[in-house]
């Protein structure tokens, strides 16, 4: 099956307009990402960045800030970095006023003429989420959009904070932008090794024809975080990991493990078979969060501080910055198959995997201790190592018929081991290259919130008993029972 792109272009020309460049999405992820497209050739000289924000910042000072960001990122040569950063333009400027926006429109049409970008745009709003629906208002209002070429918007999550406050949001959205100039980032859709589990599954008979309740027993993802909740503690304290991470991240792994094989590698093709997984998610009942989900708050530890330490206004916080769920997809492939998704701040390691297990033998012919288990996985490494582990039973050389538990790797070299600006290169190419692929539609955002509302609804209800895992630990014990008293237990994250 070929990938089929809206649009393919060698080296496409673009002006970006980045809302909010003075921040700490722009300066760590964005002007990286921006630099190794332009390293790697992917985009040329025809291209421009215009950096928004108040700050009174002059072109120059922005384009010190940007050399500042890459070289502290990665390596760069210097006189390509200078030819990098002479793209760059600022405008200091308020997104609630409307001069603003006229100032930015005469700049606009200067940069398309001096780089030939034809009149293609993509803002990208890297700011505060209640600024989304202004900004997108005002673009309308001024004309913005209203250029020789297409004009794209990306925005940043959080996309709401429930499934209510989502909807408002997209509704305010959509009065300016159609659906498909609409690209809502997950950056996880960037991550090569989590691009790669559409690949795994359907490129691999010995995986397809195995991939369902009859043949595998329970699917484990894990992403935990070593980072605690550094200088986000305003943002952090109102989500939660369950806003932050889960509704988002965590689910949209379980679709693309989840869904059907798509009838063609199209962007719309692939959305409709995720939509039907988060569609069929069972909604937890108010009185069956404690068989489903658990929440946990990181306490001091061997990582340091606990949470409530960690900002005065954190004080009595009993924001979850921990949660362990068990995920039943109620159709036909899944049917009693729990997916147990578990993330989390301050934990052990930073890891990103999936395991997929798959069911045991009936009986244990080859160990000797017939309480034995090694059933077989599929390990996915997301993050920090990249590739695949498959863990199978072999003979133990030379001992008459004891088996032994063995591994089969594949290491994908990933370009210089980081993973995250990686990520987001990726996912700012496919905008201006017009893929959709990775990025959400308004109805996935709409399944995660409602899943993930019935959770928060319920815990709503009761006061924690917060903290309830140390700084450097796994996590909460309740997390181990969820899985126990299934006859399960959560893999290993290292080895
Ligand atoms: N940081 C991260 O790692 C991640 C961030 N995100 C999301 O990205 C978005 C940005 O996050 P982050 O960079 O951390 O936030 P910051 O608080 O660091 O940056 C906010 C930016 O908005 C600008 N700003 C604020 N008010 C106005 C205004 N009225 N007019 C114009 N500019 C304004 C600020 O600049 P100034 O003060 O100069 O006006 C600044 O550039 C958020 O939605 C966040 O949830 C998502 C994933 C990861
Ligand atoms: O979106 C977010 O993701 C990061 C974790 O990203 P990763 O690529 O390092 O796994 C998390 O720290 C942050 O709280 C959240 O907003």
């Amino acid at each position: 099956m070929e990938r089929v792109l809206l649009k393919t272009v060698d080296k496409p020309n673009v002006v970006i307009v980045i809302f909010g460049a003075t921040g700490d999405l722009s300066k760590r992820k964005l002007f990286p990402s921006i630099y190794r497209l332009y390293q790697n050739g992917k985009i040329g000289e025809d291209f421009a960045v215009v950096g928004l924000a108040r700050r009174p910042w002059t072109n120059d000072i922005f384009r010190e800030k940007v050399c500042e960001s890459i070289n502290e990122s990665q390596a760069h040569n210097e006189d390509d970095l200078e030819s990098f950063a002479a793209h760059f333009y600022y405008q200091s400027f308020d997104v609630t006023d409307n001069s603003s926006y006229t100032h930015l429109d005469g700049l606009l049409d200067q940069l398309e003429g001096q780089y030939q970008t034809n009149g293609n745009r993509v803002f990208y709003l890297a700011m505060a989420p209640e600024y989304f629906g202004t900004i997108a208002n005002q673009l309308e209002q001024n004309g913005l959009k209203e250029s020789a070429g297409w004009t794209r918007l990306v925005i940043e999550k959080p996309f709401g904070h429930d499934l209510a406050s989502a909807k408002e949001l997209n509704n305010q959205i959509r009065l300016a932008f159609n659906e498909d100039q609409i690209y809502r980032i997950d950056h996880y859709l960037g991550k090569e090794m989590v691009q790669n589990i559409e690949v795994i599954r359907f490129a691999n008979g010995i995986f397809e024809h195995l991939w369902n309740n009859r043949f595998i027993s329970n699917i484990q993802v894990t992403s935990s975080e070593k980072l605690g909740v550094e200088e986000r503690a305003r943002y952090y304290d109102r989500s939660g990991a369950t806003r932050d991470m889960v509704q988002n991240h965590m689910l949209q792994m379980v679709a693309l493990l989840a869904m059907e094989p798509p009838i063609k590698l199209t962007p719309d093709e692939i959305r409709s078979e995720k939509v039907k997984v988060l569609r069929a998610l069972r909604l937890v009942e108010p009185t069956e969060v404690e068989n489903y989900f658990v929440r946990g708050q990181y306490g001091p530890g061997r990582l340091g501080k606990g949470y409530r330490e960690e900002a005065p206004e954190l004080k009595d916080s009993t924001t979850e910055t921990y949660v362990a769920g068990k995920v039943m997809i109620d159709n036909y492939r899944w049917a009693g198959v729990p997916f147990y998704i578990r993330t989390g701040k301050k934990m052990k390691e930073k890891s990103i995997k999936i395991v997929v297990e798959f069911r045991d033998i009936p009986m244990n012919l080859y160990y000797k201790d017939e309480s034995e288990r090694h059933p077989n996985l599929l390990v996915i490494n997301i993050q920090p190592d990249e590739g695949i582990t498959l863990h199978l039973n072999a003979k133990k050389a030379g001992v008459g018929s004891i088996a032994q538990p063995i591994e089969l790797s594949y290491t994908n070299n990933g370009v210089d081991g980081i993973n995250t600006p990686e990520a987001y290169e990726k996912l700012i190419y496919d905008c201006i290259i017009g893929d959709t692929t990775n990025f959400t539609h308004w109805d996935e955002v709409a399944y995660s919130w409602k899943f993930v509302d019935a959770v928060l609804d319920a815990w709503s209800e009761t006061e924690p008993l917060f903290p309830n895992y140390t700084a450097g630990s796994m996590g909460p014990e309740a997390a181990d029972r969820l899985l126990e008293k299934d006859g399960f237990h959560w893999w290993p994250v290292t080895d």
